[in-house]
């Protein structure tokens, strides 16, 4: 049995974006208010400074001030799970003690990035960091962008220290996340990566969800979950193939974030462009932000009329 208590980290986790101000530096008003934003939808939790959250792009600095601006705004209300990971061990590890330090309720991390490394190198380099902190620990595995493939022998090693809760699966494969889930069980967290198959995650055993498009429809996967717990599949899968076609549009962008951040700027939620190399959104786009947000708007009417 885990000490940890991790009911809190299951359910609907938006990874939230970067908040800049208009000369692109982290604004600390941005985020608070995109954070409350995100409270009052009824969401479990923000995973700040991940893939959505451009962690990757930003100094250890700015990662800093963005996560002390969400948790002073939501800590209380919200679960809070830091990005932490960096290229290197040393910066990983600077940032899951601030993390722990600003009261985050959880550090996760993907591999060390840009090296190709062994499977002790990532090893040694997650139990760095959670030897360096006394929270619960969330591996992130997302072998699209890193290039590490989480072995199941390597999870099974990991998840039997106390401190590792679980495990954010971003691959594709709903096999490998079943895989993950049997060996880890009632005593692990498995939380499904890829948005367009959050059902599909869930029903072969997922926790529950981190997202990087949840954040401009949470409702909708709200929805999908509530549905999912009240057995009504065929209501669940309605839904997540309304959801499909929102992504499917939303991927038709230069940059996922770059159109996410668009949508929500057009409903006041102002979070600034997505930091270089991820582009904004082109001028002569607009137009068809505005028509996938208005999209959006009603797929969110609708799913809160069918509740009523
Ligand atoms: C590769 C990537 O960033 N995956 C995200 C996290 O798992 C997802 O939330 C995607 O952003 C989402 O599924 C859209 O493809
Ligand atoms: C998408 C996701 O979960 C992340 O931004 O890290």
């Amino acid at each position: 049995m885990r000490t940890v208590d991790l009911d809190r980290f299951r359910g609907i986790t938006i990874a939230m974006y970067s908040c800049y101000d208009e000369q692109g530096e982290v604004s600390t008003e941005a985020a608070r208010m995109l954070a409350r934003h995100y409270a009052n939808t009824g969401v479990s939790g923000l995973y700040v400074g991940g893939s959505s959250g451009e962690g990757m792009l930003q100094s250890v600095e700015e990662r800093k001030k963005m996560l002390e601006a969400v948790i002073a705004e939501v800590g209380r209300e919200l679960t809070v799970i830091a990005h932490i990971g960096a290229p290197s061990t040393r910066d990983s590890v600077a940032l899951a003690k601030h993390a722990e330090e600003a009261g985050a309720h959880a550090v996760s991390a993907v591999p060390a990035i840009y090296y190709r490394l062994p499977e002790a190198s990532v090893e040694h380099h997650w139990q760095s960091i959670v030897d360096s902190t006394l929270l619960p620990f969330i591996i992130y595995h997302i072998p699209q962008t890193t290039g590490f493939h989480l072995s199941k022998a390597l999870l099974t090693r990991l998840i039997r220290q106390d401190k590792i809760i679980g495990v954010k699966i971003s691959a594709e494969s709903t096999f490998e996340l079943q895989q993950f889930k049997a060996a880890g069980g009632d005593d692990i967290l498995v939380l499904n990566g890829p948005d367009e198959q959050y059902l599909a995650g869930r029903s072969i055993g997922a926790d529950g969800g981190i997202g990087g498009t949840y954040g401009v429809m949470p409702e909708l996967f709200l929805e999908i979950e509530n549905c999912f717990q009240e057995g009504k599949l065929e209501e669940a899968q309605k839904w997540q193939f309304t959801v499909n076609e929102l992504i499917a549009e939303l991927l038709t962008f230069p940059s996922l974030y770059g159109a996410c951040k668009a949508v929500l700027k057009l409903r006041g939620l102002d979070s600034g462009e997505p930091r270089l190399p991820l582009l904004p959104v082109r001028e002569t786009d607009m137009e068809r932000v505005r028509a996938l947000n208005d999209k959006i708007l009603d797929c969110i009417a609708r799913a809160e009329a069918s509740r009523k």
